[in-house]
C-alpha cells in the first residue's frame, strides 16, 4: 500500500526567523504522526538552517527547483548534487509557476526528471491544466502529454519511487479546490495511463493533489483512494493548519 507524503511548498515566502519559528511549530504539532510522510520545501537560501532545524525529527526537507546541468558556468543555478549535499530529498519540478514565469517546456522538466534520478533525488513532478484547459474539457490530454515527456524520454522506470503532484492550475491560490470527486477522476486517469506501460509502476507511484488544500478540505480529499496526499502552498506556511492536513492524510492511510 502507497504511503501518503504531505509536503509544504513554501514558495517565495520567509525569512530567517520565519523559517526557525514554523520548524519549531511543526515539530511540536506533527511529534506523534505516524502513516505519512511529511517534508517542507523553504526557499533554497534557508535549506540549510532548516536541515539543522528539522535534525531528529521525521519531517524531510525538500526544494522547489533544480538545474539541468550539474556544474560550470550557469550563473544563479542549484545543481541536484548541492541540493543532495545539503541534505534535500524531494525536489520539486515542473510547477505551473516555472512553466508560466520562466516558460520551462516538458522536455526541459524531463531532463530535471532525469537529473534528479541520477543523483538519487526524488521528483516531485508537477502537471496540471489551465482553467481555460479544463473548460475545453482537455483535462486528461494537457496531463498525459506532460507525463509523456517524462515517460518517452526516461521509460517508465523513471517513475519507481517518484512523486506525481496534480496541480489545476485553476485551483492554485484562489480558494478553489478542486472537489475530491473531480481529483479522483484525474488521479486515476493519471495512474491508468502510466499503466498502460507498467502497471506495478503505476500501483506504486505517489500523486498528490494540490492547489487549494487547506485545515478544512484535506480530509475528504484523502478519502479517495488514487489521492496519497497532497502539494500545499498556502497553508504550509501555518503549522497548526499543515498539522490538520497531515494528521487528515495519516488518518485516511490508516482507516484504509
Ligand atoms: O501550488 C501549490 C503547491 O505547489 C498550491 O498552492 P496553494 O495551496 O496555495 O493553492
Amino acid at each position: 500500500m502507497r504511503h501518503p507524503l504531505v509536503m509544504g511548498n513554501w514558495k517565495l515566502n520567509g525569512n530567517k526567523q520565519m523559517t526557525g519559528d514554523l520548524i519549531d511549530g511543526l515539530r511540536k504539532a506533527l511529534s506523534g504522526v505516524d502513516g505519512c510522510d511529511v517534508a517542507i520545501a523553504p526557499p533554497v537560501i534557508y535549506l540549510d538552517q532548516a536541515k539543522h532545524a528539522l535534525s531528529g525529527s521525521h519531517i524531510s526537507l525538500g526544494a522547489q527547483n533544480v538545474d539541468i546541468n550539474l556544474s560550470g558556468a550557469f550563473t544563479g543555478d542549484i545543481s541536484a548534487e548541492m541540493l543532495k549535499d545539503i541534505g534535500a530529498k524531494y525536489i520539486i519540478i515542473g510547477h505551473s509557476e516555472r512553466r508560466t514565469y520562466h516558460k520551462e517546456s516538458d522536455e526541459f522538466i524531463a531532463k530535471k526528471f532525469a537529473v534528479l534520478k541520477e543523483a538519487g533525488l526524488i521528483p516531485v513532478l508537477c502537471i496540471g491544466e489551465t482553467e481555460s484547459e479544463n473548460e475545453a474539457g482537455k483535462t486528461e490530454e494537457v496531463c498525459a502529454r506532460q507525463i509523456d515527456a517524462v515517460l518517452n524520454a526516461l521509460g517508465a522506470d523513471a517513475f519507481k519511487d517518484a512523486v506525481i503532484a496534480y496541480e489545476p492550475i485553476w485551483a492554485i491560490g484562489t480558494g478553489k479546490s478542486a472537489t475530491p470527486v473531480q481529483a479522483q477522476a484525474i488521479h486515476q486517469f493519471i495512474r491508468q495511463h502510466i499503466a498502460k506501460k507498467d502497471a506495478a509502476i503505476a500501483e506504486q507511484v505517489i500523486i498528490q493533489y494540490g492547489g487549494s488544500v487547506n485545515d478544512k478540505n484535506a480530509a475528504e480529499l484523502f478519502t479517495q483512494p488514487d489521492i496519497d496526499g497532497a502539494l500545499v502552498g498556502g497553508a504550509s506556511l501555518k503549522a497548526d493548519a499543515f498539522a490538520v492536513i497531515v494528521n487528515a492524510a495519516a488518518a485516511a492511510k490508516n482507516a484504509g
